[in-house]
């Protein structure tokens, strides 16, 4: 039932937030400074340079503005993405859009009320009973991807089976439109993630839900660019199209994402797990002991790890990207499709590894829309200790309450 103050689901459907509804309307102490207006601070920011753990020489192909940022579209535009031509330009324009429109959301103070209706119940797919803002978003990324006109199908964590939406469409988009939203309420980060395909052209006169699915189920190989963006004290989109991968911040200012982290490396070793060890007692006995070694100190790698896991997978990741180490969920629980897949391509091309404890991610063939997996991404070197101890992925799992 719903409560006097909860509007009805169909209402919140129709909730659009506008980025601009969350700039201060009159005059208050703090007004939000733009990129330009940042060296007035005495402090000549170069984001471009600034937070970038690459080489110098790697950003030296693109172009930067007079002010030294470059947007998304600006990067794209001027050479950034390698074999990015104008349709994928279009079809991550209007990615970023939803993403922008999304973080507005998860930032918004209407989404308590939205995140306390009845959850939906789950469907007879293997899918988790998905909350009004895992549907919701899943309808703001659905609505951008059918205006793009560069989409024939979107294969989604939400939907059971994947939606066809134009037949000229050169793109397949995989996504997961809110990843750790079990999470919002306590504001904790979530995410964004997506990976693209080429419409598998020699598919095209099979019947339209069969279609739909084999696109969907390329293996991940093929993407051609993937991404997530996260939801956190900034948002943050970070992209592969496979040369490199790049993160861009989001300046709620101008509403632009810029360039802040071009070409990242993922430390060949870093000093962190990330993994819920509650579930110690239920792992095998190869991960319990990967992880009793190198919280000691005792592995390859002769210091002391630490512990730190949020539980949101692309907030975990995103922190493992730029501090190395090992994101981990060694159950059967995140999904190949659109979450293993678009991840590991971004590891990958950061110089770092996407495995499931035993393979290699990207040259897995997926058989199910929903399939899940043991799932393990990092550095080089760190997963590749932990995959020497051969028996790290967890069989038992009892169905976890939280
Ligand atoms: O309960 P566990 O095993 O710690 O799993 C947590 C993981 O589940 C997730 O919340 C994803 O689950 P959903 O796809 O159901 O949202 C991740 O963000 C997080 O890393």
């Amino acid at each position: 039932m719903q409560s006097a103050t909860t509007p009805p689901f169909s209402q919140v459907l129709t909730f659009r937030p506008k980025l601009e509804t969350f700039q201060p309307k009159t005059p208050t102490l703090f007004s939000y400074p733009t990129m330009g207006s940042v060296s007035k601070f005495g402090t000549k920011i170069k984001p471009l340079l600034a937070l970038s753990n690459s080489s110098s020489s790697s950003s030296s192909a693109i172009t930067t503005s007079d002010d030294g940022f470059v947007t998304l579209i600006e990067y794209l535009g001027k050479g950034g993405g390698i074999g990015v031509n104008d349709d994928l330009v279009v079809l991550i324009d209007h990615i970023q859009y939803a993403c922008k429109r999304i973080a507005a959301l998860v930032a918004s103070p209407f989404n308590y009320s939205i995140g306390k209706q009845t959850d939906v119940p789950a469907s007879g797919s293997d899918r988790d009973a998905p909350k009004p803002l895992d549907i919701l978003t899943n309808e703001i990324i659905l609505s951008s991807l059918q205006k793009s006109g560069k989409v024939a199908v979107m294969a989604s964590e939400e939907n059971d089976a994947p939606t066809w939406i134009s037949d000229d469409g050169p793109y397949v988009v995989v996504t997961d439109p809110l990843d750790g939203s079990r999470n919002i309420d306590a504001s904790i980060p979530t995410g964004t993630i997506f990976g693209i395909y080429k419409r598998l052209e020699e598919l095209d006169d099979l019947p339209t839900e069969e279609k739909a699915l084999l696109n969907s189920l390329q293996s991940g190989n093929r993407l051609i660019a993937s991404g997530y963006v996260l939801y956190s004290s900034a948002t943050i989109l970070c992209i592969t199209f496979g040369s490199g991968t790049h993160a861009f911040t989001l300046d709620r200012s101008t509403g632009d994402f810029i360039l802040t982290n071009p070409s990242i490396k993922i430390p060949p070793r870093g000093q962190i797990y990330s993994v819920n060890d509650a579930r110690y007692f239920d792992w095998p006995e190869g991960l319990r002991k990967y992880i009793d070694t190198v919280r000691q100190g005792k592995g390859r790698y002769p210091k002391k790890y630490s512990a730190r896991y949020i539980c949101s997978l692309v907030a975990d990741l995103h922190r493992t990207l730029l501090y190395g180490g090992v994101a981990m969920n060694p159950r059967d629980h995140l999904r190949l499709v659109y979450e293993a897949n678009p991840l590991s391509f971004i590891v990958e091309q950061a110089g770092g590894r996407g495995s499931d404890g035993k393979s290699r991610i990207l040259s897995l063939q997926p058989v199910k829309l929903h399939q899940r997996l043991p799932l393990f991404l990092g550095s080089l070197e760190d997963i590749e200790e932990l995959e020497s101890y051969g028996d790290v992925q967890q069989k038992v799992n009892p169905g976890y309450e939280v």
